[in-house]
């Protein structure tokens, strides 16, 4: 295994065992590893703020906080005024404690945070509170520091783990460090990349601490998407070529969801799309975008020629729970036809739930909401560990599964893992998983597999609703992101 690969994310315990190879297997004492991780945090420091005259170090009772005191009396001995805070009496770690005992030899002073005095004013709090051995909320006397931290207005460097992030899942179980700069040590962990890891670990570093290659012996645990699109179209291409799409939803009133979906699949490349809604939506369809051929359909027997014509579904958009979505979505699911089930085709699919035949490209889109229903859990369930519930989709119902929200998660029922690392507050609109839901269906109908679909499709929206939002998140609609889809399609480079 090489060294780790810059899209290789790690769980915690792949990471611990890199450490102790470190130790036992080559060799390298914990007190250099943490004296390497000082030294690339604080390097770091400087870099970000080279006008930094001034910081506070915040250290916890392990090795996190060991890092902590060796980065204060790297600064002290480069000239800086620094001063350490010890969260607690105890240094757990025997290297811990003598990383203290350096600082304080060395003279940085090592005060006593008790909860209620006020924070000193520097240029930069160094958090070395937790990093991977966070195991339980943060008690009372370190969630005030972390609070007060947060709201003093002075930027705020974590070591390795932004304190109060689960480094294995991205979830925050009490009080959260919120960090402009995060220098995460060894190897990538996947909780940095996804759940409440955005609102806290602001931009991410890694030092390797110059270990050698032959330590990464673990295959990683998920990888980060990587910038990808379609290969040029052929030159002889025609429509046929393209598949065809059959979306089908938009009961009583709700014609925007499935149009939505029917435009991202004529923008994802689908050589033809097809809609199948309510009677009433379609002199709305037809005049807002000719080229989706709607059609009333009012039961299975009026979708059997339009399914004989598709290539590829896309299910749930507007499709309600009532007879009639019920009896379509019963018979999208009989078909063999690839499959893209999203919103109310998910809700139907969690009170009558099935596994897909292996054979069957199926991707599932849900929201946590969604998840949390298929999975019959609750959505804190899903978001303490969405790693957990992402996989468990993807191998209950025998298909791919997107867990979308912040960092979104693409897993196989064979367990392979992708986190997406684009994508801004400004998608949380409406529509925006209308768009993912055709777009998915596009590539499947232009001939990826479910696995590739998902993932491109995933990372496209994200990288559109990207570029939408370089003209503001705020007052940002789906629709905003079909333009930039289109460029993003066509290989042209942000
Ligand atoms: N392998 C690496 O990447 C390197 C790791 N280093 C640093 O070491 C920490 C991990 O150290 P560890 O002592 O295992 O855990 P923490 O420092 O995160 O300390 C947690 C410590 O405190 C206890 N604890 C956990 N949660 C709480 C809580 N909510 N309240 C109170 N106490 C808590 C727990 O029992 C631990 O003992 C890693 O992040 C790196 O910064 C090396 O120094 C460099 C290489
Ligand atoms: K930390």
């Amino acid at each position: 295994m090489t060294a780790p690969r810059r899209h290789a994310l790690y769980t915690v315990a792949q990471v611990r065992a890199l450490d102790r190879r470190a130790i036992d297997v080559l060799g390298i004492p914990a007190g250099e590893l943490m004296r390497r991780a000082a030294a690339a945090a604080f390097a770091s420091l400087r870099r970000h703020w080279p006008d930094a005259r001034r910081i506070a170090v915040y250290c916890g009772p392990g090795n996190n906080g060991g890092d902590g005191y060796l980065l204060a009396l790297l600064a002290h001995e480069a000239g800086l005024a620094a001063e350490a805070w010890a969260l607690s009496d105890e240094a757990v770690g025997e290297d811990a404690a003598r990383a203290r005992a350096a600082c304080e030899q060395g003279g940085v002073p090592v005060l006593r945070w008790d909860g209620t005095s006020s924070l000193p004013r520097v240029d930069v709090h160094v958090d070395a509170l937790y990093g991977t051995g966070l195991n339980r909320p943060p008690q009372p006397v370190a969630a005030a520091l972390i609070e007060r931290i947060n709201v003093c207005g002075a930027p705020v460097l974590s070591l390795d783990v932004p304190s109060g992030l689960n480094a294995d899942t991205g979830h925050c179980p009490g009080a959260a460090i919120c960090a402009r700069l995060t220098v995460s040590f060894i190897a990538a962990k996947r909780g940095l990349h996804t759940g409440q890891a955005a609102a806290h670990a602001g931009r991410i570093e890694l030092a390797t601490l110059d270990l050698p290659e032959s330590l990464w012996q673990e295959q990683p645990d998920a990888h980060l998407l990587e910038p990808a699109t379609l290969p040029p179209r052929p030159r002889d291409a025609h429509k046929g070529r393209n598949g065809h799409v059959l979306a089908i939803g938009g009961e009583h009133g709700t014609a925007g969801a499935i149009r939505l979906c029917g435009e991202a699949a004529l923008r994802g490349g689908a050589g033809l799309v097809s809609v199948a809604t309510r009677h009433e939506h379609l002199p709305a369809l037809n005049a807002a975008r000719p080229e989706l051929m709607a059609h009333a359909v009012d039961g299975p027997q009026a979708l059997e020629p339009l399914l004989a014509r598709a290539t590829v579904l896309a299910v749930g958009p507007g499709l309600g729970q009532g007879a009639w979505g019920h009896a379509l979505w019963l018979t999208a699911l009989e078909s063999p036809l690839p499959l893209v089930l999203d919103a109310d085709g998910l809700n139907l699919l969690a009170t009558e739930t099935r596994r897909f035949d292996d054979a069957r490209q199926v991707v599932l889109t849900p929201h946590p909401g969604e998840a949390a229903r298929l999975l019959g859990c609750s959505v804190d369930d899903v978001e303490r560990d969405r790693f957990a519930a992402v996989r468990a989709l993807a191998q209950r119902f025998g298909a791919v599964a997107v867990l979308k929200g912040t960092g979104s998660l693409v897993a196989d029922p064979d367990g392979r893992l992708d986190v997406c690392p684009w994508g801004n507050p400004g998608m949380a609109s409406g529509g925006m998983g209308d768009l993912l839901t055709g777009l998915v269906a596009a590539l499947l109908a232009q001939g990826c597999p479910a696995r590739d679909a998902a993932r491109l499709g995933v990372g496209l929206h994200a990288r559109a609703g990207d570029l939408a939002a370089r003209e503001g998140e705020r007052g940002m609609v789906a629709s905003d992101l079909l333009v930039p889809l289109r460029l993003l399609l066509n290989g042209w480079e942000a």
